[in-house]
């Protein structure tokens, strides 16, 4: 793994993602923090080809994933080896601010949640092209997603700047274009390949957080 999320400068495929998302998971269903933040660190890639609007957006996602990456090279790496074991190892050690903002305002199990709730954005987006047409707008099709997810645990102003950066998001062509997999229809079926897989890591971390009441993490 980089040492940096920003350092690998390599173009952005969509099979990668699919591959990130394919090697998350154990046998016995647990989920890899490595992989999971390459899927996301791949991700970030994406966001970054769409200029400086996206900016503000790649910026937090980016110092996110960062948080992993270092506990991912911590010391205490082995307790991180999974989403399991680091939940259970920061709750464990008292390392998680559960009802208000305090001393760990870093912690893993927090910066996690963050990512895990705009998981579901991405599963709804990702399925929403999946299903369109020609003629589908990106920016509806993303509002929508975001309206029916990460948008209740935004503020009002993150939800407007959100909004005003959606409005330029280019066109579904050019979409498929930078998810740089081939032709329309093969795009297609790799998006119904990979959002299975998302909605099965989404599933499985919502089931762990309301098993330890944290899905409400400040
Ligand atoms: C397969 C190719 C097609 C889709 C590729 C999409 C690539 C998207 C890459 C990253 C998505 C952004 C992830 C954003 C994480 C946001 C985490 C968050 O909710 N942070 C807020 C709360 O954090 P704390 O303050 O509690 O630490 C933070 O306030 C947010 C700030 C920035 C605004 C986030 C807006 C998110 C909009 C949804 C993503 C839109 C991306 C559009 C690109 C297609």
């Amino acid at each position: 793994m980089a040492d940096s999320v920003t350092s690998d400068d390599q173009k952005f495929c969509l099979k990668e993602v699919l591959a990130t998302f394919r090697l998350c998971l154990s046998e016995n269903k647990e989920v890899y923090l490595e992989h999971y933040v390459a899927g996301w660190r791949e991700l970030v890639k994406f966001l970054n080809t769409l200029g400086s609007v996206f900016g503000f957006i790649s910026k937090d996602a980016v110092s996110k994933v960062q948080i992993l990456v270092n506990l991912l090279k911590s010391e205490n790496a082995s307790q991180y080896k999974t989403i399991q074991s680091m939940v259970k190892y920061e709750l464990d050690n008292q390392l998680v601010d559960l009802n208000k903002a305090g001393s760990h305002p870093t912690s893993g199990c927090r910066t996690l949640l963050r990512l895990h709730r705009a998981l579901k954005w991405l599963e709804l987006f990702l399925d929403s092209l999946r299903t369109s047409t020609e003629d589908s707008k990106t920016s509806v099709l993303c509002a929508d997603a975001y309206n029916a997810s990460l948008a209740k645990f935004h503020p009002w102003v993150v939800r407007k700047a959100a909004g005003m950066a959606f409005i330029l998001l280019p066109g579904r062509q050019a979409f498929f274009e930078i998810m740089n997999v081939g032709t329309p229809e093969q795009v297609v079926a790799m998006l119904g390949e990979a959002i299975p897989l998302i909605n099965e890591v989404y599933q499985i971390t919502e089931a762990l957080y309301a098993q330890h009441n944290i899905l409400d993490l400040p």
